[in-house]
Order: structure tokens, then C-alpha cells, then sequence
């Protein structure tokens, strides 16, 4: 199993997005970890071509490549792993599915979801949202630099920060504990998404 990456780019698929061209610019600048998320209404086989397509990018530049929620395109194509969250499958037949050797993220946002996640196999966690996001409809209220410092003292595993996550408080949230961040909007809706992606991973004291 690939290390758990310090900062996940993933995959922005709302209408008008280029998902593919921000990819590309956040490999060159050294993302570490792209999970391709897409909306529910994108069928498999679209999900399934965008995938392939990040893969083989992924390949190219040494970075891992995770899919959410949809772990059949993951387990196809032979990605590194996925990420799951309450209205997925459970982490536990998650990781039966994966197999021992895939990343399998789980969605936590307190200390007793995130170290039973733990315990059914998860191999980091998604803790947030960490401040307020207009990405994703439906969130509960933000938990904070403190709520994330609180899930990543329960467990043992990598924490992955998100929601709202900026090159301004990535630093915040790693000297809090968390291992990493992850982002849509902050190298999505950049205009330039590579520097995007350079300036988080300096906030993230991971620059080269
Ligand atoms: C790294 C990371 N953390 C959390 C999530 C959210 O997953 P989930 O709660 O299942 O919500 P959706 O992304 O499926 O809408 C994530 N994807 N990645
Ligand atoms: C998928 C997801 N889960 C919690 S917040 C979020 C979206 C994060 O997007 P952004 O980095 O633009 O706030
Ligand atoms: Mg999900």
C-alpha cells in the first residue's frame, strides 16, 4: 500500500469544470494524491473513463489515485484505493471489497465515528468539513481547526482535513494534527491551479 498523501486533490466535476486540465496542472506542481470524485448523475462508464484517464496520470507523475464512493471503478481499473462516507458502504464491506492491501479513506467528524472507522479498516480518514464550503450542498456545521485536532487525537491513522480548506489555513490545520488536507475549490477555482497547488503544499511544509 502507497503512503497516505499529504494533499488530495479531488476532482471537480460541476458543469463548467475541467476536472482533467486541473489534474493535470495540480500532478505538475506535486499532489501527491488525486481522488476522483464525480456528481450522482454521471453514469459508470463516464466515471469509469474519467478514471482511467487520472490513473494513467497518476501513474506518470508517482502520485495515488483514490475513487470515491463508486469502489467497483476503483477495483476495475486497479486504482490504489477509495473513500467512503455515511451513505456509502459501510467501511467495513469496504474494505472486504478493496482487499487489504488498497487505501480506503472513511469519512469522521468526531472521535467515536473516527475510531470505528478505524477499527473496520480504514486506512485514513476525511475529517470536516473544517470550515464553511459552498462545494458540497447538505453539509453539517463546520467543526473547526479544534474539531479536527480532536478527531486526530483519537486516532492513530492519518487525518485528511477538508472543507474549505485554503492555502491560508492548510498550515492551521496540519499544526493542529492533521496529516494533510484536501481541496476542490481552492486549486479548482484558482486561476492559476498549479500555483494553487504550490502554495498549499508550502502552507502544508511540504514545498520542493
Ligand atoms: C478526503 C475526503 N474526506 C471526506 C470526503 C467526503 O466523503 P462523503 O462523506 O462520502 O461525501 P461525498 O464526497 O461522497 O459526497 C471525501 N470525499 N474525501
Ligand atoms: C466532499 C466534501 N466533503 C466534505 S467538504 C467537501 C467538499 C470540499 O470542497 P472544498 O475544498 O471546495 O471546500
Ligand atoms: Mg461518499
Amino acid at each position: 500500500m502507497p503512503p497516505v498523501g499529504r494533499l488530495h486533490l479531488i476532482t471537480d466535476a460541476r458543469p463548467g469544470r475541467d476536472a482533467l486540465t486541473v489534474v493535470v496542472a495540480a500532478l505538475a506542481a506535486g499532489a501527491d494524491t488525486i481522488q476522483v470524485r464525480v456528481p450522482d448523475a454521471t453514469t459508470d462508464r463516464e466515471a469509469y473513463e474519467l478514471t482511467r484517464e487520472v490513473l494513467r496520470m497518476c501513474r506518470d507523475a508517482g502520485a495515488a489515485c483514490l475513487v470515491n464512493d463508486r469502489l467497483h471503478i476503483a477495483l476495475a481499473l486497479g486504482a490504489d484505493g477509495g473513500h467512503v462516507g455515511a451513505d456509502d458502504l459501510p467501511v467495513a464491506a469496504a474494505r472486504r471489497i478493496l482487499g487489504p492491501d488498497a487505501i480506503l479513506g472513511a469519512t469522521a467528524r468526531n472521535p467515536e465515528t473516527a475510531r470505528r472507522a478505524v477499527a473496520d479498516g480504514a486506512t485514513y480518514l476525511g475529517v470536516g468539513p473544517a470550515y464553511r464550503t459552498s462545494t458540497k450542498d447538505g453539509l453539517p456545521d463546520p467543526i473547526g481547526v479544534g474539531g479536527v485536532a480532536v478527531v486526530a487525537g483519537a486516532v492513530t491513522v492519518p487525518v485528511i482535513a477538508i472543507g474549505g480548506v485554503t492555502a491560508e489555513r492548510a498550515g492551521e490545520l496540519t499544526r493542529a494534527g492533521a496529516h494533510g488536507v484536501a481541496v476542490v475549490g481552492a486549486v479548482s477555482e484558482a486561476d492559476d491551479p498549479g500555483k494553487a497547488v504550490t502554495e498549499l503544499l508550502q502552507a502544508i511544509g511540504e514545498s520542493r
